[in-house]
């Protein structure tokens, strides 16, 4: 087998790396912790997964930090070529294998176990035979000297192929011992069953059957006979009973009759006491019905009704005629009855319309006394009235008299304000005023004069304000023009003096000031004037609006002086009218108390007639009373009467039923005489005796019987015993047979079991032999190799693998006692010599895994490393196809075909692969 490429991403310490393998020596080379280990450990993982990883778990494998990992193999095996691919993932803080596939020249293989047990069977050894023959993996070098003899053993055998033999040769031994425990066990049986068969036929059955059958037939005669006169005696008792059980019953019957013939006597007796109750019931009813007939008697000749009054209530016959007569009394009460009520209807009538009589009447009387009394104070009020309207009269005359008078003097004021427009106007300025000629005002016309008065007063103010203005200006400008002057200027045009036309101007000015001066005061005094006749002219004006009112006043006055007047002469007529109306009033109301009084003497006569009329009802009332209580009365009579024919019907019916019993007790008597008479006290005693000896015998009879069916089923038993152990015997001659013939059989698988073990162990004897000797003849040849100038003459591997060393004086040495470095090449050589024999065969030759060496030189000085120099030379001339050895030790590199050089980057960590080529190993060693 040859590796020929190798990928990892995400395995421990690389991120990403792929290298290509040459066949020869190949030395991966770098410094510690650089990933040598790391990468051969990779190829062994490719291989066999999870078992590579002796006691660590997938998890560690995926570069921390990462959560997914891919390792990838290609080899060649046998000239043929493979792949391997396996995916990791993380989940959780456990790794699983998410791909595993095995791709061969053939087939592609899934799954991880699939894959392991393809590659184990491709290179004829698991995980452990290849640590333990092609990779020796890292402290490991020692691992062969140190176990034990038998470990050693077990180890080579296994990487021989050997351990299988053994493991079929205990197999056939653990079977064999297996068919030899089952066949001494079958042979105890057939011991013990023979034993049996023997014991039984010592005990001579079928002449104790035989004697048993015979017993039986005897026994079987024996029940019959007595079972018959157990028979007999049966029927005897049967007799004796039915005699017995007949009197029994007869007796029974005996008795009944005499509770029955008890029974009727006292029934009878009962029925006695009854009728004579009902007799005592009768009498008192008859008496209670003469005491209502002399109430009856009595009542009627109260009433004066025309019946038969006489009634013989003792005499049964009369009964008949009794109900007649209450039958004719009813109907004269009846008819009595309701003449009464009708003449007692007819006067509640007449009662009642003599009440509303008087009722109405009464309210006649107060209504007509209610009229006089309104009538009186009509009349009282009218002459009150009347006296008011005189002294109304009085005061109003008055009223006429302070008017007139008043008149009077509104009269002479109105005189003396007119007087006033008859005097002469005081002189007023004539051009002041220029409408105004007349010197006097008429009544009349004071309004409209001052109006115009008012309106010349206002145009004298216009002009006064207009003259003020100008006199203003007029000043204004005289000022302007004297400044003007003084600076040497026209005051009219503002040029120099000399040069002005408008010198003289101001003076003219100044006279025209003047001038409005004047004509201003002029104004002013016209103004005063005016004012004053103003003034007068409005008090003239009030003088005319007092005349006006005094006017209107007086004819108000006038005209109230008129309607008064004409009032006084309404109220006299009204006056003497009141008085006429209250004698007339008066009058009226004397009548009607005069009618008043003659209805109350009516309403007197009608009290008397209800007193009358309510006497008379009394009388019915008590008169209809009694008559009720006759019918009472004949009620009671008649319920009386029918009472006691019920009862005298009853007393018969009781008679006819105890005629009647008396004759059934009769028949009864006769009847319990006749059973008396029928039984002798002999023949019962006679049964007695016979069901007594009866009994006793089929008590005794039953027990022998008893007896001889036990006797007769335990001698049948017996018999079935017999039968039972003959055949029983008959099973056991077949069941010898049946125990012989498997014993047979198990003898001769025990002897094949036996040959088998035997032939696996010769085999494996014989193979081991061959083993032995031709390791032994390959390692002393590797030995020669490694110690050809030391003082070891050679090696011996005995049958049980124990290893000695022999020294060139012939001195023999235990492995162990060698030097660590001796040891470590011992070991190298004896993995060589293995691995050697493996790959040449046991027959022919076979393809073998790389021979991998991860750190061999650890225990060795620098002579013994030139030693394993040639070693692994020899490994290669013996013609090992590949062979990687990893070292951080320079000196091995002179023997590599081809260098790997591995390299931790320091800042990712992660390590890196280099192919270098041997010039380059000569450049390392040279520093
Ligand atoms: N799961 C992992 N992820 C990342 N790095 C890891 C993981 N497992 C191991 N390593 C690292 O891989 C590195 C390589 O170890 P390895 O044994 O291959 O080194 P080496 O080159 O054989 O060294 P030496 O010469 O000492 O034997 C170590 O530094 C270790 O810390
Ligand atoms: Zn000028």
């Amino acid at each position: 087998m040859k590796v020929d490429r190798i990928r990892l991403l995400n395995f421990k310490c690389y991120g990403d790396a792929d290298l290509e393998l040459d066949r020869g020596v190949t030395v991966v080379h770098g410094v510690n912790g650089s990933g040598k280990s790391t990468l051969l450990e990779g190829v062994f993982f490719a291989l066999y997964g999870s078992k590579a990883l002796a006691d660590r778990t997938l998890d560690d494998v995926i570069t921390t930090g990462e959560e997914e990992s891919e390792i990838e193999l290609w080899f060649t095996h046998d000239g043929r070529a493979y792949h391997v691919e396996r995916h990791l993932k993380l989940r959780g803080d456990r790794a699983t294998t998410t791909k595993c596939v095995l791709e061969t020249p053939t087939e592609s293989i899934e799954g991880a176990r699939d894959v392991r047990r393809e590659v184990t069977t491709l290179l004829r050894m698991d995980a452990e035979a290849f640590v333990n023959c092609a990779y020796v993996r890292q402290g490991e070098v020692n691992k062969l000297i140190h176990a034990s003899p038998s470990d050693r053993q077990d180890m080579i055998d296994d990487l021989l192929q050997l351990g299988a033999l053994e493991e079929y040769r205990e197999r056939a031994s653990d079977a064999r011992l297996g068919v030899k425990t089952v066949l001494d066990g079958q042979r105890e049986v057939l011991e013990n069953v023979r034993q049996q068969v023997e014991e039984k036929e010592d005990g001579d059955l079928h002449d104790r059957l035989n004697a048993l059958e015979s017993r039986n037939a005897e026994l079987t005669k024996e029940l019959d006979n007595y079972e018959t006169q157990r028979e007999q005696a049966r029927e005897t008792f049967e007799t004796a009973n039915d005699v017995l059980e007949r009197h029994a019953e007869t007796r029974e019957e005996i008795e009944e009759l005499d509770e029955e013939i008890d029974d009727f006597r006292s029934k009878i007796s009962e029925t006695e006491r009854q009728r004579e109750d009902a007799h005592e019931e009768i009498r008192e009813k008859s008496d209670r019905r003469e005491e209502l007939d002399d109430e009856r008697e009595a009542l009627l000749s109260d009433v004066d009704l025309d019946v038969d009054r006489n009634v013989n209530s003792d005499d049964g016959d009369d009964g008949d005629d009794t109900e007649d007569a209450d039958g004719s009394t009813l109907e004269a009460v009846e008819s009595r009855t309701e003449t009464l009520e009708d003449r007692d209807d007819e006067l509640r009538d007449d009662l009642e319309d003599v009440r509303v009589e008087i009722t109405e009447t009464n309210s006649d009387i107060e209504r007509l006394r209610d009229d006089a009394s309104d009538l009186e104070s009509q009349a009282e009020t009218a002459r009150e009235d009347a006296e008011d309207l005189a002294s109304k009269l009085e005061t109003d005359k008055d009223a006429i008299e302070e008017r007139e008078e008043k008149l009077d003097e509104l009269d002479g004021k109105i005189e003396t304000e007119r007087e006033r427009f008859s005097e002469p106007e005081t002189a007023t300025p004539p051009q002041s005023v220029s409408d105004s000629d007349g010197l006097s005002i008429a009544l009349g016309d004071a309004e409209a004069a001052l109006e115009a008065l008012e309106a010349d007063r206002e145009d004298l103010t216009d002009k006064i304000g207009d003259i003020t203005a100008d006199i203003r200006t007029i000043e204004n400008a005289i000022e302007e023009g004297e400044t003007l002057l003084e600076e040497g200027k026209c005051p009219e045009c503002g040029q120099s003096v000399e040069d002005s036309p408008h010198v003289d101007v101001l003076s003219e000015k100044r006279d025209e000031l003047a001038e409005r001066r004047e004509t201003l005061e002029e104004r002013e005094t016209e103004r005063e004037a005016l004012d004053e006749r103003i003034e007068r002219v409005e008090s003239l004006r009030e003088a005319e609006r007092q005349v006006d009112r005094l006017e209107e006043n007086r004819d108000n006055i006038a005209r109230l002086l008129e309607e008064k007047r004409e009032t006084i002469s309404d109220r006299r007529e009204q006056r003497e009218q009141l008085r006429a109306d209250a004698e007339e009033y008066e009058a009226d109301a004397e009548d009607k108390r005069e009618r008043a009084d003659e209805l109350e003497e009516s309403v007197d006569s009608l009290r008397g007639d209800l007193g009358e009329i309510n006497g008379e009802r009394s009388e019915i009332r008590e008169m209809l009373e009694r008559l009720s209580r006759v019918v009472d009365v004949e009620t009671e009579r008649s319920e009386l009467a029918s009472g006691i024919e019920t009862l005298r019907e009853r007393r018969d019916d009781w008679q006819t039923m105890n005629d009647e019993r008396r004759e059934t007790l009769s028949g009864k008597r006769e009847r319990k005489r006749d059973l008396e008479s029928e039984f002798d006290d002999e023949r019962v005693e006679t049964a007695r005796q016979d069901k007594r000896d009866a009994e006793d015998y089929l008590e005794k009879v039953d027990a022998k019987l008893e007896d001889l069916r036990e006797a007769r089923t335990e001698v049948q038993n017996e018999i079935g015993a017999v039968e039972r152990e003959l055949e029983e015997l008959e099973e056991l001659r077949d069941r010898v047979k049946a125990v012989e013939a498997r014993c047979e059989r198990l003898q001769s698988l025990y002897d094949e079991a036996e040959t088998l073990q035997a032939t696996y162990a010769d085999l494996r004897a014989e193979l081991r032999q061959h083993n032995v000797e031709t390791l032994d003849r390959l390692l002393n040849e590797t030995f020669e190799l490694v110690y050809q100038n030391d003082s070891y003459a050679g090696i011996d591997l005995d049958g049980e693998y124990r290893l000695t060393v022999y020294q060139k004086d012939g001195e023999a040495l235990e492995p162990e006692q060698l030097s660590g470095g001796e040891r470590a090449l011992f070991n190298l050589s004896l993995r060589c010599a293995i691995y050697r024999l493996l790959a040449e065969g046991v027959e022919g030759a076979a393809p073998m895994p790389p021979l991998i060496l991860d750190e061999p030189t650890v225990f060795l000085d620098s002579g013994h490393i030139t030693q394993l120099v040639s070693l692994v030379e020899s490994m290669r001339e013996h013609g090992v196809e590949q062979i990687v050895v990893v070292s951080h030790d320079e000196e091995l590199v002179g023997a590599a075909d081809s260098l790997v050089r591995v390299r931790k980057d320091a800042t990712s960590n992660r390590s890196r692969l280099e192919r270098g080529r041997p010039p380059e190993i000569d450049l390392l060693v040279s520093d």
